[in-house]
């Protein structure tokens, strides 16, 4: 039987962004400039197989955030455009009248006050006014700038969070109404990655990357607009290096990407290990192997550290490299004019004057495009990462739900419980809706009254779990009806049929939370005494009286604080506390001792008087007061009748009858 939920996955599930988050920290930390999305963990590796088909249907996966996500949160969106843009134009405008105060006033006190977007109108007359109105001027500018860097601040995040919030819920809810096959194709894992680590790499973009590539823009355009507009020659020279930077920066991003892409399977690695160490650990502990595993993790833990270090030499030298070229910008510019200034010509093919002011502009210019430019890496690096995570996130949103209601579904309104399967034949689909296993039922028939109690037995792995999941409709038959109520399960709501039906199944999941709130799961209005009913319904009751808290013992993450005889007791309190006509139980009562069962049996026996009731058993004793007993084959119902004709019969039942009441059989090896 395939497990849906896979404790050991969903253990890293919790785990491993937080590790991959920790570790990315700090590594963003030691390498300062490197993206987050640039270092996403294994999930960009593990997610290439389910998603696939519709993934790379995916198109323009951005413009469709935007389109999708983006149009009704516009306005924080234009909001933090417009502050980023007035808080970065307002922070280059300081060195620009310090080069007009320069010229007009400290120099020789003749030049023109003239200030670029500052009509001449607000330009006091005399020198002292001048002075004071430069002061002003810049103290100005930088509250502009904080002022408006908050602005941005807040309504970047605003948008970037909500249209994160709305994506992660509607994943969610998407993922809600998938069919099981998805699920049953599908790592848990892989899963959560979307919801954890994509909706964090668009988060990244949407906040960091979009509004850097504006600052980046203002600044670099900003600062050739200003230098180009006071002296263009010297911003010749000056700008001459940013070619050069760019240069230099793509370069550094083809070189890194492949070590980045190690690194990410390193931290893949890493994270398996410790998953497989932790999930298993009570096997490691039985076979004595924690050296080995500690080992493993050491080898992983070790090409973890190499394959970083790997990305982290390279990186040291990016920043240097790009002060240099800066610093080299800076030397130009200074040599440049300096020389300019001192011998009072333009020097080389230069022509015209250059004064102090306009000088020290330039100089303190310089500085300020290198920062915007670092950037580059990273903004590239993030939008890549999104790209990617938004295709992943449409990719999910874009699978089609087979098993869903129709619009013009029937609501099951007090239903009696008749149910019968007609002819129904099973394959397994892939989550594409192609069959993708050999038949697992063939041509089954029967049906089953109110207070009627039909049991499913057979080796392993002859159908008798999926037969009862077709009532659900967890999956559709390939050929054939099942009805309730004389209605084709396909024809009703899917909360009408589910709320019809309790079931137990076999693997019993428990939720962390109280007894009581594992009871009470899909029914959470009932009240105390409706589960402590339900409880003693289920020969559970005494058991959790004796618990220290009783009903308010937590049971731990699915449940493994109780043995597994009292998480199925637990199980079957909750399917019997909504109180559903049909009661399917797979297996209900195998990890219960024989007395608890007997104990059990009787109270099923009551509880099934008036309801209709499917069982699963591997142990005949269980069934022998049963309506109608399937006996399955390889899917093949090979004899059907009660307990007493099938003896009789002398075929396969009658054998393991005899096996399990101490004689031979084939079968012997199946009972629990
Ligand atoms: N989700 C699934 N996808 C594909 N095949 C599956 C899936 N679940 C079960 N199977 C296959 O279907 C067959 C029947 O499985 P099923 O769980 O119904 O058997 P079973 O009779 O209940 O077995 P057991 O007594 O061991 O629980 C098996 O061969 C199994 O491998």
């Amino acid at each position: 039987m395939r497990r849906v939920y896979r404790p050991e996955t969903l253990f890293v599930v919790g785990s491993a962004p937080t590790l991959e988050r920790s570790v990315r920290s700090r590594f963003a930390v030691s390498i300062g400039f490197m993206s987050r999305g640039a270092l996403s963990g294994p999930m960009s590796h593990a997610d290439e197989s389910a998603f696939d088909r519709y993934r790379a249907d995916v198109t323009r996966p951005l413009a469709r955030l935007f389109r999708e996500y983006g149009t009704s949160r516009a306005r924080w969106l234009t909001i933090g455009l417009l502050a980023n843009l007035v808080a970065q134009a307002a922070s280059l405008f300081p060195p620009v009248v310090l080069g007009t105060a320069i010229n007009a006033l400290f120099q020789s006190g003749d030049g023109a006050y003239t200030l670029p977007f500052v009509p001449a109108a607000w330009v006091p007359a005399t020198p002292q006014g001048q002075f004071w109105f430069s002061v002003a001027l810049i103290a100005g500018s930088f509250v502009v700038t904080g002022v408006f860097t908050w602005v941005y601040g807040i309504s970047a995040n605003l948008f970037a969070h909500e249209v994160m919030h709305a994506v992660r819920t509607d994943s969610f809810t998407k993922l809600m109404r998938l069919d099981m096959t998805f699920f049953d194709d599908k790592q848990t894992g892989e899963v959560m990655a979307i919801l954890n680590n994509d909706a964090g790499n668009l988060e990244m973009f949407l906040d960091n990357a979009l509004m850097n590539s504006l600052r980046l823009l203002i600044m670099v355009g900003g600062i050739a607009f200003v230098l180009f507009a006071l002296n263009w020659q010297l911003a010749l020279v000056t700008l001459v290096a940013v070619p050069v930077i760019v240069a230099f920066t793509w370069w550094f991003m083809r070189v890194v990407a492949p070590r980045y892409r190690a690194r990410q399977s390193a931290v893949a690695g890493f994270n398996t290990r410790i998953e497989n160490g932790i999930g298993g650990i009570e096997l490691v502990k039985t076979t004595n192997s924690e050296g080995y595993e500690r080992k493993r993790v050491r080898d992983a833990s070790r090409n973890l550290f190499e394959t970083t270090m790997s990305v982290l030499r390279l990186s040291y030298f990016y920043r240097p490299g790009m002060e240099l070229l800066a610093g080299l910008s800076f030397t130009a510019t200074f040599l440049v004019g300096g020389y300019w200034l001192f011998t009072g010509t333009a020097p080389g093919p230069l022509t015209g004057t250059l004064e102090v002011g306009t000088f020290v502009t330039f100089i303190l210019m310089t500085q300020r495009f290198v920062a915007p430019l670092a950037e580059v890496s990273n903004i590239v690096d993030q939008f890549q990462n999104a790209r990617a995570s938004a295709e992943r996130v449409f990719g999910l949103s874009d699978i089609p739900v087979n098993i869903e209601s129709d619009e013009d579904a029937v609501v099951l309104e007090d239903p009696e419980g008749v149910v019968s399967y007609d002819g129904v034949s099973f394959a397994y689909r892939d989550v594409f809706g192609e069959v993708a296993s050999e038949p697992i039922l063939r041509d089954v028939s029967f049906d089953a009254e109110p207070g009627e109690t039909v049991a499913v037995v057979g080796e392993t792995g002859a159908g008798k779990s999926t037969l009862l999941k077709l009532l659900l409709r967890l999956y559709e038959p390939t050929e054939g009806t099942v009805r309730v109520d004389g209605y084709d399960v396909e024809d009703l709501t899917l909360s009408s049929l589910r709320d019809a039906v309790g079931y137990v199944s076999q693997d019993t999941h428990l939720f962390d939370g109280t007894i009581a709130e594992n009871v009470r799961y899909g029914r959470f209005e009932a009240d105390d005494e409706t589960v402590r009913r339900a409880a003693r319904a289920a020969e559970a009751h005494g058991f959790i009286t004796d618990l220290p808290n009783g009903y308010e013992t937590r049971v731990g993450e699915r449940g493994v604080k109780l043995s597994g005889g009292q998480r199925q007791r637990v199980s079957l309190a909750r399917a019997v506390l909504r109180d559903p006509p049909v009661l399917v139980l797979d297996e209900a009562t195998s990890a219960v001792d024989t007395e608890t069962e007997r104990a059990i049996q009787r109270s099923l026996d009551r509880l099934s008087e008036d309801r209709t009731t499917l069982v699963v058993a591997h142990r005949l004793s269980t069934v022998v007061d049963a309506d109608e007993i399937l006996v399955l084959d390889d899917g093949d119902v090979i004899e059907q009748g009660s307990h007493d004709e099938l003896v009789d019969g002398g075929g396969a039942y009658a054998a393991l009858w005899r096996a399990q009441t101490g004689e031979e059989t084939d079968w012997g090896g199946d009972d629990d």
